[in-house]
């Protein structure tokens, strides 16, 4: 219960509407409540010489008061349904930025669908008890106030009576309740499954189409589906029990009121009137003693997406930004240095993934890395705009370690092409421009010059306007790749990392690439990780990975003359460059 403790701030900042809210509430009861005297005074002038005056005098009285209610009641739902609105929006911006800020290593460990359901179905159940929750349990505990009051006054023996079910409705509300909530987490869990086979099923469509693997994706999903299907049907039945049980148990609660005011009527103690005001009060009670189990239910529900939602909210990224603005560690005539770095992944601490890195890279120089799969390139490049942080050493840019200067410059200097692509649904020229605040249609260009994409774009009709479908599906793989470059380069980055970002593409385009990056960017530092040797022997450096740890480094000659590691690696494409010409 006191993860909910964490709504208090936003109940704080709409105070005015919940204070308004709960004045309403009064309100709407006193007035429901004044009302039945009315039917209850005209019921009894009808035992007596009456006229129609007389009659409608009452009615119309009762109207008055009822509209009364009503509209206090609209003003209630103004103010607290509202107010719960207004959460419900603050709530989901305050969750999505917040998954915003948190690292890599959170998002490696919590899967899409966990978080989508969290941001929704938990977000539904808090707004639940910021709504309704909130608005039933005030309204019952006024309503329960002034209509025990009002029916105390008319018969407290009666008023015994009428509440000795009250209990009952309550707990067996609350009984089932909780079943339907059981019913209805389990229906949660079906659909967050769901939600992600479509989800994979629809970034992987490739795959599925190339394994001809349709017919069995259709049966799981058909299975789950199912299993959705029967645990919706298996609700709707106890649903549809619940509320045959109640309306049944509504009934029975008034006998004993109709019994005893009988035997009342019968001795002269209570007038037919007080009789038909009392059974209005007791079916004006029955929603309110109702909804104490059903709020109940609300408050329990919201507690534990609460929970949950808290478990998003308390998670800390690893990568925290630096306000600080320390002066240069040391005098560096370097761009970029790795001091002594080392780092393996959080969760997987036994495996050393880099181990003591020492490099530096000035500024305009062309660095390749290379190295077998899973000897560490790719760690090595993220550790650079901190999407981790080394465990060991420091890696420093124009001497300051990048752990003092702000995420925001730190990033701004770095154009990134992760080995993976991924482009946004929209057009190539947004595409490109993503990480610009201002569109310049010339660097939009110019980017996609040096980075060979401009024929392209122009061969399309749409040109540079040309609507990308989900995750550029409409574009081959080396337009792809060619895209995600042309988006660093529009950054103007002093640092562009290419990690395998040109595996796609032909080797006389990378070459072509390369020599514009030469050509255009002399003063841009590049570290290119590439298993292409024609491409990374033009590199002033080639520094060698061997299971985390340089190897080798040196320029292409200075390695060959080794007759190394890098060597082998030359010899190995020189034989595979061989046999393929012959085929
Ligand atoms: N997110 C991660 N969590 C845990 N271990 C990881 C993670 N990413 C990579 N690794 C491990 O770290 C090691 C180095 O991986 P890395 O991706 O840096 O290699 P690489 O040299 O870039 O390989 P490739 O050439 O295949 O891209 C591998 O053993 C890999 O299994």
């Amino acid at each position: 219960m006191k993860n909910l403790l964490h709504l208090k701030k936003y109940l704080f900042r709409y105070r005015k509407n919940l204070v308004y809210g709960i004045a309403c509430i009064i309100f709407t009861n006193i007035f429901a409540v004044l009302a039945p005297r009315y039917i209850g005074a005209a019921v009894d002038l009808m035992g007596e010489s009456f006229t129609m005056d007389m009659i409608l005098r009452k009615t119309g009285l009762y109207v008055l008061f009822a509209a009364l209610s009503g509209i206090f009641l609209f003003l209630v739902r103004q103010n607290i349904i509202v107010a719960s609105r207004k959460i419900e929006f603050d709530l989901k911006n305050d969750y999505y930025a917040h998954l915003q800020t948190l690292s890599r290593s959170f998002y490696n460990n919590t899967s899409t669908g966990e978080l989508i359901s969290r941001g929704t179905n938990d977000l539904n159940a808090v707004r639940d008890f910021l709504g309704p929750g909130i608005m039933y349990s005030i309204n019952t505990f006024f309503r329960l106030f002034f209509a025990v009051i009002a029916m105390l006054l008319i018969s407290p023996q009666l008023t015994l009576f009428a509440l000795i079910p009250a209990p009952l409705l309550s707990y067996s509300v609350y009984r089932i309740g909780k079943s339907m909530q059981k019913k209805t987490r389990s229906i949660q869990e079906s659909y967050a499954g769901i939600t992600n086979l479509v989800q994979e099923n629809i970034s992987g469509i490739r795959v599925i189409k190339s394994y001809t693997r349709e017919n069995e994706e259709i049966e799981r999903f058909r299975k789950l589906n199912e299993e959705y299907y029967d645990k919706n049907l298996s609700l709707a039945k106890l649903q549809a029990m619940f509320f045959a049980f109640l309306t049944a148990l509504l009934a029975l609660s008034l006998i004993p009121v109709i019994w005893m005011g009988g035997i009342n009527f019968i001795e002269g103690t209570m007038t037919i009137g007080d009789i038909a005001q009392f059974v209005i009060y007791v079916s004006m009670l029955s929603w309110p003693i109702i909804s104490i189990g059903w709020v109940t239910n609300i408050i329990q529900k919201a507690a534990s997406a609460q929970t949950r939602l808290n478990e998003i909210f308390n998670a800390k990224p690893d990568i925290t930004d630096s306000t600080a603005t320390e002066p240069p560690k040391e005098q560096s005539t370097s761009l970029l240095s790795f001091r002594n770095v080392s780092f393996s992944y959080p969760g997987n601490e036994t495996h050393q993934v880099l181990d003591g890195i020492s490099f530096d890279i000035a500024k305009g120089s062309k660095v390749a890395i290379v190295g077998a799969t899973g000897s560490g390139k790719s760690t090595l490049v993220n550790l650079i705009p901190r999407i981790y942080d080394p465990l060991k050493g420091s890696i420093l840019i124009g001497g300051r370690d990048i752990r003092t200067i702000a995420l925001s410059e730190l990033r701004s200097r770095i154009g990134f092409v992760p080995q993976t692509n991924f482009l946004f649904s929209e057009t190539i020229a947004n595409n490109i421009n993503y990480g610009n605040k201002n569109e310049e249609t010339d660097m939009v260009i110019e980017a996609s010059r040096i980075a060979s994409l401009y024929e392209d774009v122009m061969g399309f009709p749409d040109k540079f306007e040309t609507m990308l479908g989900e995750k550029g599906i409409n574009l081959s793989g080396g337009q792809k790749q060619r895209t995600c470059i042309a988006r660093a380069l529009a950054w103007k980055p002093e640092i562009l990392v290419l990690d395998d970002a040109l595996s796609a593409v032909d080797t006389s385009t990378e070459a072509t690439i390369f020599k514009a990056l030469l050509e255009k960017l002399p003063d841009t530092a590049l570290l290119l990780i590439s298993h292409r040797i024609s491409t990374v022997k033009n590199c002033d450096t080639i520094i060698v990975l061997k299971d985390g740890v340089i190897a080798e480094s040196g320029s292409h000659d200075e390695l060959l003359a080794k007759n190394s590691l890098y060597a082998e690696l030359y010899n190995q494409q020189l034989l595979e460059d061989e046999i393929s010409s012959l085929n």
